[in-house]
């Protein structure tokens, strides 16, 4: 038996939801580019659900769909306010909501397919109340309810800030939600996999997928820029910060990626928002910042910034507590998480590799007298 560290390299299941090729990312076909610039996110996960663009009537119904299941169930609301909200991070809190949620839905363990696309709506729709009732609750203040006729991205503003929000900061949120929704097998979308393989329910799945994304190294790495932007404070302090870092061997969070060598096509799109939301808002030191350790590692080490590199500076230019940064790369991935579910559903086989075992061996048992 041979093994691959991390499993770099292995093709461990088909997929016609996004493709990774050449340092080009496609939804189903459809260039990055393409969504980033003119699609909405409810028409990226129809397109992810479905493999296909909606007509205007099933991007209507969906949209309508969306908002009607928002609402949260009262039990849910109470129980962010059992424990000291305070200490606890968004993304734990959001992992035992969406599993709680599970436990409101009598569908919960109904397998079957036309079940779990109801099951699927309601997550997705419920995940944006969950993001923003858990941190209006822990700023002392009033859950709000979604709004009809607005947008899933101007519904989570909404939710979240008690007031409608302008066009730029809602178009914003929105491409930040398509540039995250889908990324082929990542570790959070491979593990959602291996957890329905087992034909556990979907709420399950995304239970764990969300586990898999709070790392740093995976989703977490957003919340983790933007203290190091803090940290570093001024523009001039950059270069002498990360080249401490580099000979120190520690890392650069949101630069390096396991499939990306030359770049990651969606960190233009977040680059170039990053630029004019600080500019907007007087702030426009995070995004020099940014750009002075951007071309640095590239330079050094030949590694390109991530998604999670300049969504950082952006979400912080809308005024967004850093902490719910995760949270809402993970409202965004739970298009590609449920996509990926379903998938995995319709052509199931259980997931379970090998491991070489490289302890020792021929031992002999010693009583516990004289160990
Ligand atoms: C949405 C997402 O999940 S995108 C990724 C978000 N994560 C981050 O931004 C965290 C920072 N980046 C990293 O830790 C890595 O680049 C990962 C986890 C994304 C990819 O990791 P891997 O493919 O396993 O690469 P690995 O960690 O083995 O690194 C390979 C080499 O590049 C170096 N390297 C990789 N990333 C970085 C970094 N961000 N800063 C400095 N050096 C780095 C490693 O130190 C290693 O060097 P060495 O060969 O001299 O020991
Ligand atoms: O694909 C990966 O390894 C990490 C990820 O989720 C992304 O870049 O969006």
């Amino acid at each position: 038996m041979s093994t691959t560290k991390g499993l770099e390299g292995v093709v461990a299941a088909e997929t016609k939801i996004s493709s990774i090729i050449d340092d080009q990312l496609t939804y189903v076909g459809y260039t990055i580019d393409d969504l980033a610039e003119n699609a909405s996110f409810e028409e990226v996960i129809y397109l992810l659900w479905n493999k296909r663009l909606p007509n205007k009537e099933e991007l209507t119904q969906l949209e309508k769909d969306l908002v009607e299941n928002m609402t949260l169930p009262q039990g849910v609301v109470e129980h962010f306010k059992s424990y000291d909200i305070h200490n606890v991070h968004p993304m734990a809190a959001l992992r035992t909501a969406i599993s709680l949620l599970g436990l409101y839905d009598e569908e919960a363990d109904d397998m079957s397919e036309e079940a779990n696309k109801r099951k699927a709506i309601r997550l997705q729709a419920k995940v944006a109340s969950v993001v923003a009732a858990f941190s209006r609750i822990r700023d002392g203040k009033d859950i709000v309810k979604p709004k009809e006729g607005l947008s899933y991205a101007a519904n989570f503003l909404f939710m979240l800030n008690g007031e409608e929000s302008n066009e730029l900061e809602v178009e914003a949120i929105n491409k930040a939600l398509v540039l995250h929704a889908d990324h082929e097998l990542n570790a959070s979308t491979f593990t959602s996999r291996v957890c329905v393989a087992t034909l556990s329910d979907i709420y399950s799945g995304i239970t764990a997928a969300i586990s898999a994304l709070k790392g740093p190294l995976h989703g977490g790495a957003n919340e983790a820029v933007m203290s190091m932007l803090l940290e570093i404070e001024e523009v001039d302090n950059a270069i002498p910060y990360v080249k401490e870092k580099i000979a120190n061997k520690e890392k650069i969070m949101g630069m390096g990626h396991r499939v990306y060598k030359t770049g990651d096509p969606r960190a233009k799109h977040l680059k170039k928002m990053s630029k004019e939301l600080t500019a907007l808002h007087n702030m426009e030191k995070w995004y020099e910042m940014s750009v002075k350790i951007e071309d640095y590692i590239k330079e050094e080490k030949g590694l390109p910034a991530n998604v999670d590199f300049y969504s950082a500076s952006v979400y912080h230019s809308l005024g967004i507590k850093h902490d719910l940064y995760t949270p809402i790369f993970a409202m965004s991935r739970f298009s590609g998480w449920i996509a990926h579910i379903l998938e995995q559903y319709e052509n199931n086989r259980l997931i379970r590799p090998r491991a070489e075992y490289v302890g020792p061996t021929k031992q002999a048992y010693v009583d516990i007298n004289e160990r």
